[in-house]
């Protein structure tokens, strides 16, 4: 389960790819570290990672990605550039050695903001999904549900400056909120959806009990 290589050499299990989703200030912060916390308290070994985001050129990609004024396909192939450099540089491998990896957002986000919240047309979406990873997906992802009108409450009150993302209008979010439910709706056992507008330890509790039924029992 721990992911280490056996010392008569036996090739470790795959790891597992858990990743959250959720419109901006969903909460998903907090719950993603006490996840990494659960997981490990099990012995697993596990990497915490972001997207866009997670390597070196990621991060940088990302800059650009919150602050640069862009093309709507710009932007969606940029957030697939990092994407395949993550693929590549941490996720494949981590998996490969048996490493779990826990990952803030991946191409759901792309499907409910670039298509859902700025009407990227889905069948550029559907070829960058296909070309960039053709058959992974995540064995789970957990989507913070709740009204745009409490995210923004939320992003808002941290006082930090919005990005071009949180600056958004609440029709933005309306869509992207939308799209994320659809996108459940067509994978209803990989994508689970949880009531986000709660107070954090019931959300915690809901999390843990869909992270132990689907992965570690
Ligand atoms: N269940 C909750 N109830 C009320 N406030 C919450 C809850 N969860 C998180 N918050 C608060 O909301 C704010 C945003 O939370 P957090 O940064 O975890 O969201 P996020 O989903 O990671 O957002 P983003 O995607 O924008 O980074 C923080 O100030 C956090 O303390
Ligand atoms: C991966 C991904 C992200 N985004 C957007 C969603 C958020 O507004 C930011 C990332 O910041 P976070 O608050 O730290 O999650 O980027 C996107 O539009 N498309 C994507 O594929």
């Amino acid at each position: 389960m721990n992911g280490k290589a056996s010392s008569r050499g036996e090739q470790a299990p795959r790891g597992r790819f858990i990743t959250f989703e959720g419109i901006d200030g969903a909460g998903k912060s907090s719950q993603i570290a006490a996840t990494v916390e659960l997981l490990r308290a099990r012995g697993i070994d596990v990497e915490q990672s972001r997207e866009p985001g997670g390597t070196p050129l990621g991060e940088r990609l990302r800059e650009l990605l919150l602050h640069e004024p862009m093309h709507l396909e710009t932007e969606a192939m940029l957030m697939f550039a990092a994407r395949r450099e993550h693929l590549a540089a941490r996720i494949e491998p981590a998996l490969a050695a048996g490493r779990w990896v826990v990952c803030d957002r991946f191409s759901d986000a792309t499907f409910a903001y670039q298509v859902g919240g700025r009407g990227l047309a889905r069948d550029k979406f559907e070829a960058l999904e296909a070309w960039v990873h053709p058959r992974l997906q995540p064995d789970l992802t957990l989507l913070f549900d709740l009204p745009p009108e409490t995210a923004a409450a939320r992003v808002a009150s941290t006082g930090a400056d919005p990005d071009r993302f949180e600056r958004e209008r609440r029709d933005f979010f309306e869509r992207v909120r939308d799209a994320y439910l659809e996108r459940a709706r067509l994978a209803p056992r990989r994508i689970r959806v949880v009531d986000a507008d709660r107070a954090p330890e019931l959300i915690r509790a809901d999390i843990e009990r869909i992270v132990r039924e689907s992965l570690l029992t």
